[in-house]
């Protein structure tokens, strides 16, 4: 997932209950930023391009539906190595773009992995994804036969009763067993915010898996009745903050689950960069989970270069 040398990863730094239960979020302050960045022009017009083909360089190009192929994982995979027409890329001075990742689920490891060939990281969602209830035992094996498969992230799903009841040493436990079974690979926890109920469980969630030893965290499955939102994201990127300022680690950030247009991937890298800086706006650091986000941003990119708009069938995803 790093490609830098000095990058220091995250690690167990042991459960601080009395931090862990002090936590109190603002929601009207929350809510109110979040307003203010949706209402304002996020990025100037002329970087807007620029800011798009990072948007794209942070994808995990994912597809998780019931009916995966491997022919479908295989042309997700062949788009997430050559995301933008070559006219498109000559056009913007690029030669070479990628997504940061593609992520699927386990029985798909094998086709995506045939077509990358090791060169991007392949994520495996894991631990009963999505609802996270089967037992311990069988979530550590299904991490580790991903492992062994050729994933090189791992996105697991926390088990939600441990925040809905306040167990945040269960949840702290689990959280090191499963970057204990992750061994080198990254370990993105899955807060499933939309379950969460409020705003107080997720920064408390956010904590305890860092504190715990997660790389990335992570908002949604995608399955969720409510997916990853931009007052959810302040939290969780404040946490991260806070967390970076007490430790020395930097924990990356994912929204997930309907992200869908480039305007709102532009929203969520400027919550990046203001509340965490440029630093975190890399893929090691920061990545958007969606299926379909790259349409719209190809679209865009279009229109940036042609000054016209094709039709969205024209860059569908597979
Ligand atoms: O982690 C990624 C999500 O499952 C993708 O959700 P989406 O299909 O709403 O983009």
């Amino acid at each position: 997932m790093t490609q830098n040398l000095d990058f220091k990863r995250n690690t167990a730094v042991g459960l601080d209950l009395g931090w862990v239960n002090s936590l109190q979020v603002n929601r009207n302050a929350a809510d109110r930023r979040a307003a203010s960045l949706a209402a304002r022009r996020t990025v100037k017009k002329e970087y807007q391009a620029a800011w798009l083909v990072r948007a794209i360089q942070c994808i995990d190009l994912t597809t998780l539906s019931g009916d995966d192929t491997p022919g479908r994982v295989e042309r997700l995979c062949r788009k997430a190595m050559r995301p933008l027409r070559s006219d498109l890329m000559a056009a913007l001075g690029l030669t070479e773009l990628t997504t940061g990742a593609v992520c699927v689920y386990h029985e798909m490891i094998k086709p995506a992995a045939h077509i990358l060939q090791g060169r991007l990281p392949i994520a495996a969602v894991s631990t009963a994804f999505p609802a996270g209830l089967s037992s311990l035992e069988t979530k550590i094996r299904e991490i580790e036969l991903s492992v062994a498969a050729g994933a090189s992230e791992i996105d697991i799903v926390i088990t939600r009763q441990h925040v809905l009841t306040g167990n945040w040493q269960a949840l702290y436990d689990e959280m090191v067993a499963y970057r204990q079974a992750c061994g080198d690979a990254h370990v993105k926890a899955i807060l499933a915010t939309g379950d969460l109920v409020t705003l107080e469980n997720v920064a408390k969630a956010s904590w305890v898996c860092m504190m715990a030893g997660a790389d990335f965290i992570k908002t949604s499955t995608g399955k969720e009745g409510v997916n990853a939102t931009i007052p959810v994201s302040l939290v969780m990127v404040r946490a991260i903050r806070e967390y970076y300022e007490r430790t020395g680690f930097m924990v990356g950030y994912k929204p997930a689950g309907g992200v869908s247009t480039a305007k709102a991937a532009l929203q969520y890298l400027t919550v990046m960069k203001e509340e965490l800086g440029n630093e975190w706006l890399q893929p090691h650091l920061f990545r958007i989970g969606a299926s379909s986000l790259l349409t719209d941003i190809e679209r865009q990119l279009e229109h940036y270069v042609t000054g016209s708009y094709s039709a969205a069938h024209r860059h569908a995803q597979p």
